[in-house]
């Protein structure tokens, strides 16, 4: 179907509104238009007020035993009443957020393969999976995508693709990673008002080094182990090259490939083609904003922070990366002095260059050169040694910030920096409870999926912690990154999502102590990250869009990011809106 006016005489057009979960919402239809799509009989006679239609859904999605059943519930109600799934969502985002993503998304990736047939009726596509082996059908598989749009005019302009090769901290899940890219995508969709119909998930099955799935009868994806690096990169460019082929100037969001791969993606790409890895640069990018605020918290000077992070991945590596350009950029310190404030550990340590095993070349920039030959072993001891006063975990290493280290961290300083921010909550470094109660809840804390609350025992003070999630920063970023139409995304782009970010905190959030604002405001907060972006693509000279270009100030630019969000039906007249 086609935004063309409907042939309401053509009688195909209940066939179209049956299937098309975009288009289709239900029991809502009044019965004139019922009447004009030949609809009649097909649905029952009682028609829904938006909120009831809205109540019986969060009805269904709260009797679900099991948050993997509330997952596969929401993603069937997403493939098929695609608005009333985004006004659910939208209207419970607190509520339904963990479960679309992290930390439900997790578990439901672990099952993809025993979930998958239940999450869309049959046939049709989450996204597009893309074999090591069909190569040669590239052309093929985007035909069929682009066959099977409800509306071919309306062509992705947004792809989170994934090999998933490293699915949060949970490891290689193979084709099952899919979950990610789809989870991502929705969360574009509700934090900042991309169009549905314009996001496309992929995952490249290149195969798992996973045992458990080339042993589950179940598998879905590839039963063949991964391909070595040359093989790899040489077919991650044959997909870049088709898909931008067919989708010219989509932008392009690498998501949870293992780190060295990731790294070595970005610093390929990043100049030719229009794409950001979220795991670098997103997560990089919110920790810097959530650290601005906590620094302005600490109540000590920016430049005596010692900041030691546990976990030297792709997250590790790309947040210490961020955190530096903040001394550099705000506190005119040069790159190398920079450098100096930071201190990364992994399994086997502290990371120096005298360590005596080969460092991963990612981990090699902020291995330390001055430690006169001292090398700790384990967490504590680099922790005695470091004196930071704030700690990053990035490890995915459950309860690895442990009673002995938060006690540390609270006798080094006054108000401690700890944020335990591996994905999901079961691979966090610790809790938000034994975070307060190790620090005689004097810690300054973000995680990386939400934790409940935390009264302060004998006390009616609750405190709530900050989720320092990417999904602050890349809804907004896609959104400001599509409309602008910058030829690439640059390190100042990524700095100015973060600071707006920062600044995005209301009187009330500030009241609170908080470090990020309500998740409630995502679409506020996303449109002051989409204008700030916009407006150093612009400064940066390198934004190509001609509207974005003729706007005069930042204000325009947020109204320009307003208007072009895309919001779920809520009104019988826009049901069938430009149609008719
Ligand atoms: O998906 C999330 O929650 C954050 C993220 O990118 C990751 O942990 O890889
Ligand atoms: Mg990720």
């Amino acid at each position: 179907m086609t935004n063309d006016p409907i042939d309401f005489d053509d009688q195909s057009v209940v066939h179209h509104w049956v299937h098309s979960s975009f288009d289709n919402q239900g029991t809502v239809v009044p019965a004139e238009v019922r009447t004009k799509l030949h609809l009649k009989g097909l649905l029952p006679p009682g028609v829904d007020s938006f909120e009831n239609q809205e109540a019986r859904a969060l009805e269904q999605l709260r009797v679900k035993k099991t948050d993997l059943d509330k997952y596969i519930f929401l993603a069937w109600l997403k493939n098929t009443n695609l608005q009333l799934f985004y006004r659910l969502l939208l209207d419970n985002l607190e509520e339904i957020t963990p479960i679309i993503y992290t930390p439900t998304v997790g578990a439901a990736c672990l099952q993809y393969s025993h979930i998958l047939p239940f999450l869309a009726p049959p046939g049709q596509p989450d996204g597009l999976f893309i074999s090591i082996n069909d190569l040669d059908n590239l052309d093929e598989i985007f035909t069929n995508y682009k066959a099977s749009l409800d509306e071919p005019a309306l062509t992705p302009q947004i792809t989170v693709i994934t090999d998933g090769s490293r699915i949060l901290g949970l490891g290689d899940l193979g084709v099952n990673g899919m979950g990610i890219p789809v989870g991502k995508l929705q969360l574009y969709v509700a934090a900042a008002g991309l169009d549905p119909r314009r996001t496309l998930p992929i995952c490249l099955d290149f195969g798992t080094n996973t045992d458990k799935y080339l042993k589950d009868d179940l598998y879905l994806g590839l039963r063949q182990t991964r391909p070595a690096d040359e093989q790899f990169y040489a077919a991650v460019d044959k997909v870049m090259t088709a898909l931008t082929r067919h989708f010219p100037h989509i932008f392009i969001q690498f998501e949870d490939f293992s780190s060295e791969h990731a790294f070595e993606l970005l610093h390929k790409y990043r100049d030719n083609y229009f794409c950001f890895n979220d795991d670098i640069q997103g997560t990089g990018a919110v920790i810097l904003s959530g650290f601005i605020n906590a620094i302005k918290q600490a109540g000590i000077e920016a430049t005596d922070h010692r900041i030691l992070f546990h976990g030297a991945g792709s997250a590790g590596v790309g947040v210490a990366k961020q955190l530096m350009e903040y001394f550099v950029i705000e506190h005119g310190l040069t790159e190398e002095e920079a450098k100096k404030k930071f201190w990364l550990s992994d399994s086997k340590g502290l990371i120096t260059l005298d360590r005596g095993d080969k460092l991963a070349q990612h981990k090699v920039f902020f291995a330390r050169n001055d430690n006169h030959g001292h090398q700790s072993k384990n967490l504590l001891d680099t922790i005695d040694y470091v004196k930071p006063t704030a700690l990053i975990g990035l490890c995915a290493q459950s309860g690895v910030f442990d009673k002995a280290v938060l006690n540390r961290m609270a006798a080094l300083n006054q108000k401690p920096i700890v944020f335990p921010l591996s994905n999901p909550s079961a691979n966090a470094e610790c809790t938000f409870e034994d975070a307060m109660v190790h620090t005689d809840n004097r810690v300054i804390f973000a995680s990386g999926t939400a934790f409940p609350a935390y009264t302060i025992p004998g006390t009616n003070e609750t405190r709530v912690p900050g989720q320092g999630n990417n999904m602050y920063i890349f809804p907004g970023l896609g959104l400001g990154a599509t409309l602008a139409k910058p030829r690439v995304i640059t390190d100042t782009m990524i700095y100015a999502a973060a600071r707006a970010l920062a600044n995005s905190l209301n009187e009330e959030e500030k009241s609170h102590s908080f470090l990020y604002p309500r998740l409630t405001r995502i679409r506020e907060v996303s449109v002051d990250v989409a204008a700030a972006l916009c407006r150093q693509a612009l400064d940066d000279n390198v934004a190509l869009d001609k509207v974005v270009q003729s706007l005069p100030n930042s204000t325009a630019l947020r109204e320009h990011a307003k208007v072009n969000m895309w919001s779920p039906v809520r009104t019988t007249d826009s049901i069938i809106g430009s149609k008719i």
